[in-house]
């Protein structure tokens, strides 16, 4: 059964078709907790079925200028159904009219991305013939697809983070068998018609839905996948990497994000930015502001500032054009985060605003006073909380910000170069953001972590390398 709206039950998009199932699994308009849609419950067979499809397909010739036209063809009918997308993306995740808007737009900018790189995949020529005895002989690399990539993906941004996949996996002419998250799966399913819409081959992308440890389980175990591309937590990277083996493994992972703010900073600018990525769909991003680290000399306006702008954000329905701020997904993470903020408080931490919690809706939280041990310092909060601490001396904040478990991306505000450049060399991150916050991110540059942040990198240049083998050609002549 073909289906595109919401309050439709959906099958697997397995060779370009949908395969109904009777077994299904409910997906929650976030805001209103009302049966948005439903979503099949794969069994393993259908697993097979889509990774062998997907094999088969891979096997087809399918051009660089081909896999350019469709990827670009695909970007340009995401944008011409901006508003349908965006409205899913409303009900799905519970995240703003707004914010949805740019998540489309994202998506349709990282597709676009990846066709124009279909078109610049290359190898390099290889000096062999400077070795003792190669003299005659000359060399090359070419990069080749890996052939069927399994692509597992989170909740909380589930069309743009689902292109950063598809497009350069596609782009670099495997063929991709996706996993969306369960709670969120709509955006990707509407994704895969539109994909067959703009002359996608079938099978060339295959949407399989369900319990994810089952359906994630039955694609570790099946060794035609040659390799496996995640965003999402930890705790499953590691589950992933264990059972994946010599496979080859990207692992987009999570983080405690954190932000320093010097005392030579413009602190009008970086309070508005801090406020707008701390508590963007409702904290729930892997660069969103956690920590948040202010010189002593200037913590006193700078919180003060933070919170007037945190304050005046508005939170409620997020289809209302007015809304800043959405439920969590799902009323247990807004209990979780309750639970974590009453610790610091009771711990010594100076609640500084917000702290309250309405069913899935937590109040954007300043916490002063935090100390390193707290889990809203120590673990990964994802929700929209920020806890603010001093230092004296720049030595002293790379120390704390490094004393983390997690290195995706920081932020550093000051003028001063020459701490933005130690900071640069010193702080232990995939990406440092100097004058904004950790949450700066754009589609076509290098994104990825250290430490438990992960391995491997997204943008579409750096995820076509890690999507494809370098092999070397040797002529002896
Ligand atoms: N680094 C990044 O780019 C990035 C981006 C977004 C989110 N994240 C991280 O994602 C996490 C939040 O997302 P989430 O709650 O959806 O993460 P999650 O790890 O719970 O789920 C991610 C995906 O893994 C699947 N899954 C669950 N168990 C599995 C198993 N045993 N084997 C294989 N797959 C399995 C889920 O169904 C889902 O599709 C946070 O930690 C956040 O920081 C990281
Ligand atoms: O949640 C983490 C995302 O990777 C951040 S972004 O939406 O890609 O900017």
């Amino acid at each position: 059964m073909a289906v595109n709206t919401t309050n439709q039950t959906y099958g697997l998009w397995i060779n370009g078709v949908w395969k109904e199932k009777t077994e299904v699994l409910e997906v929650l308009n976030k805001y209103t907790q009302n049966v948005e849609a439903a979503i099949a419950r794969s069994e393993k067979k259908d697993v097979d079925e889509a990774v062998e499809g997907a094999k088969e397909a891979y096997k087809e010739t399918f051009s660089a200028y081909d896999r350019y036209l469709v990827l670009t063809n695909t970007a340009r009918l995401l944008l011409e159904k901006k508003e349908e997308f965006a409205r899913v993306l409303v009900a799905e995740v519970g995240k703003p009219i707004r914010d949805s808007r740019v998540e489309v737009e994202r998506a349709a900018q990282t597709l676009e991305i990846s066709a124009e790189e279909a078109k610049r995949i290359h190898g390099e020529g290889v000096p062999v013939e400077s070795a003792p005895g190669s003299e005659n002989r000359m060399a090359f690399t070419l990069r080749v697809p890996v052939g069927v990539v399994a692509a597992i993906t989170p909740f909380n941004v589930p069309l743009n983070l689902v292109c950063h996949k598809i497009g350069p996996a596609l782009a670099a002419g495997n063929a991709v068998v996706l996993k969306p998250a369960e709670v969120t799966p709509l955006c990707a399913l509407m994704l895969a018609e539109v994909f067959k819409e703009a002359g996608l081959p079938d099978g060339r992308l295959q949407v399989i839905t369900g319990d994810g440890a089952e359906v994630g389980g039955w694609l570790l175990e099946n060794q035609d996948v040659k390799m496996f591309t995640f965003t999402g937590s930890p705790r499953v990277g590691e589950i992933i990497r264990q059972k994946a083996g010599l496979r080859k493994v990207s692992l987009e992972l999570g983080n405690n994000s954190a932000t320093i703010v010097h005392k030579d900073a413009d602190l009008d600018k970086a309070a508005a930015l801090i406020a707008n990525k701390s508590f963007n769909n409702a904290g729930q991003v892997c660069i969103s502001v956690q920590r948040v680290y202010v010189h002593q000399d200037v913590k006193t306006p700078f919180i003060q500032l933070l919170k007037d702008k945190t304050e005046q954000l508005q939170t409620g329905d997020p289809l209302d054009e007015t809304i800043d701020i959405g439920p969590m997904i799902r009323q247990a993470e807004a209990e979780r985060v309750e639970e974590w903020v009453n610790e610091a408080v009771s711990d010594g931490a100076t609640l500084v605003t917000g702290g309250s919690r309405n069913g899935a809706f937590y109040e954007p939280t300043i916490l002063s006073d935090v100390k390193r041990e707290m889990k809203v310092c120590k673990q990964e909060v994802f929700g929209p909380v920020v806890g603010i601490d001093t230092y004296a001396t720049i030595d002293e904040v790379i120390e704390q910000v490094n004393d983390s478990d997690y290195g995706l991306q920081a932020g550093l505000f000051t003028n001063d170069l020459a701490f933005a450049m130690k900071a640069a060399k010193e702080i232990e991150v995939g990406g440092l953001i100097v004058n904004d916050a950790s949450a700066y991110r754009v589609d076509h540059m290098p994104y990825g972590g250290v430490k438990k942040s992960g391995t491997g990198k997204e943008g579409p240049r750096y995820a076509i390398e890690e999507m494809t083998e370098e092999r070397i050609i040797v002529l002896n002549l």
